[in-house]
């Protein structure tokens, strides 16, 4: 194992604003939907809609969204940063000769200055690690383009996690603590979702959710019609990743369903999209329907997932040698 100080291993997530307010969350969607990763459209279409009709509409009504769900306090903050922060912490007590930080693709702490900073310091080389089970362009490949851009340091990347079986024990061991003590209703396996051009020109997101939701139900022994996987988030108006929750959802009402358990491993921690979207606003939109939707929470900092992520890391460092 290399040196304390050689080697530094960097769990790397999306990002979120600074705060619930209409101006911070312009910040970070707008760093966010300029990077040709996510948004691939040429500048002349892309940029006007983007200044003048997305972000003064959509930062606003986003803001609302994100104070309903911050986390209150000194160490308080957006349940992303929040929760990932933790998850380091929790992986540094896992790894106590590795030294372990965070860092954010978009807004702080930036990716690309906790390299600097890094390299600054004297540290050879970063181990990220993105908090991405699965892998996708509009992700991953986002991240690999920052440690590609980062001089002075060697760099190495966990590409995807989406079988590990140190990650699907610890998301299976999650589900049957949730549902400990009660009839386990369906599980809906809910990820967020991408635009079906990325599939068609050969990101294997789609794939690997298929085969991560397969491995967690089959470690679960659920039978095929006990378990569904469905897409959420989708933002802009092209075809997106189908089926989408919210229409899985009303179409199991319409079978008589009425006890959903909703978990979504594709998130490593909880976030907007998780705590409002789903445990907020597809469980109001289930309940008109009759129906009670519980949400399963992300790993987070829980123990099982910091042992998991820390033997990910662990195996990247020894093919590293
Ligand atoms: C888990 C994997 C993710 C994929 C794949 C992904 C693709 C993707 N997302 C957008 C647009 C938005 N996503 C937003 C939030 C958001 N997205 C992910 C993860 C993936 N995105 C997370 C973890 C979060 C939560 C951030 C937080 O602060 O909690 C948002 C912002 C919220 C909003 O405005 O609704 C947007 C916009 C696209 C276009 C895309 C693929 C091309
Ligand atoms: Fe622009
Ligand atoms: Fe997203």
């Amino acid at each position: 194992m290399p040196s304390r100080n050689d080697t530094v291993l960097v769990l790397v997530n999306l990002g979120t604003p600074e705060a619930p307010t209409p101006r911070a969350v312009r910040r970070y969607l707008s760093e966010f939907l300029h990077d040709r990763r996510v948004v691939d459209l040429t500048r002349w279409l892309w940029c006007p809609l983007l200044h003048f009709v997305i972000l003064p509409l959509r930062s606003p009504v986003v803001a609302k969204k994100y104070a309903s769900i911050w986390v209150p306090g000194a160490e308080g903050g957006s349940p992303l940063a929040v929760h990932t922060r933790r998850l380091a912490a929790a992986v540094q007590r896992e790894m106590p000769d590795l030294r372990v930080v965070d860092a954010m693709r978009y807004g702080q702490p930036k990716l690309a200055g906790v390299i600097d900073r890094l390299r600054d310091e004297g540290v050879r080389r970063v181990l990220a690690l993105p908090l991405y089970p699965q892998y996708s362009t509009s992700t991953t490949a986002s991240v690999g383009d920052v440690l590609k851009r980062a001089g002075g340091v060697q760099t190495r990347m966990v590409e995807d996690y989406h079988v590990d079986a140190g990650w699907i024990d610890a998301v299976a061991a999650s589900i049957l603590a949730n549902r400990a003590g009660r009839d386990g209703g369906f599980l809906l396996f809910s990820f967020h979702g991408l635009p079906q051009r990325f599939i068609d020109a050969g990101d294997p997101y789609a794939r690997q959710c298929e085969a991560g939701a397969r491995a967690i139900a089959q470690r679960l022994g659920l039978a095929d019609d006990a378990w569904g996987l469905s897409y959420q988030s989708r933002f802009g108006r092209e075809r997106w990743l189908e089926p989408s929750t919210s229409a899985t959802l009303q179409s199991l009402a319409a079978r008589g369903i009425r006890q959903v358990d909703v978990v979504a491993p594709g998130f490593a921690v909880d976030c907007i999209e998780t705590l409002e979207e789903v445990a907020m606003m597809l469980a109001e939109e289930f309940a008109t329907h009759g129906g009670t939707l519980n949400y399963i929470p992300c790993l987070n900092d829980s123990p099982a997932h910091a042992q998991a992520l820390a033997a990910i890391a662990r195996r990247a460092l020894e093919d590293w040698r």
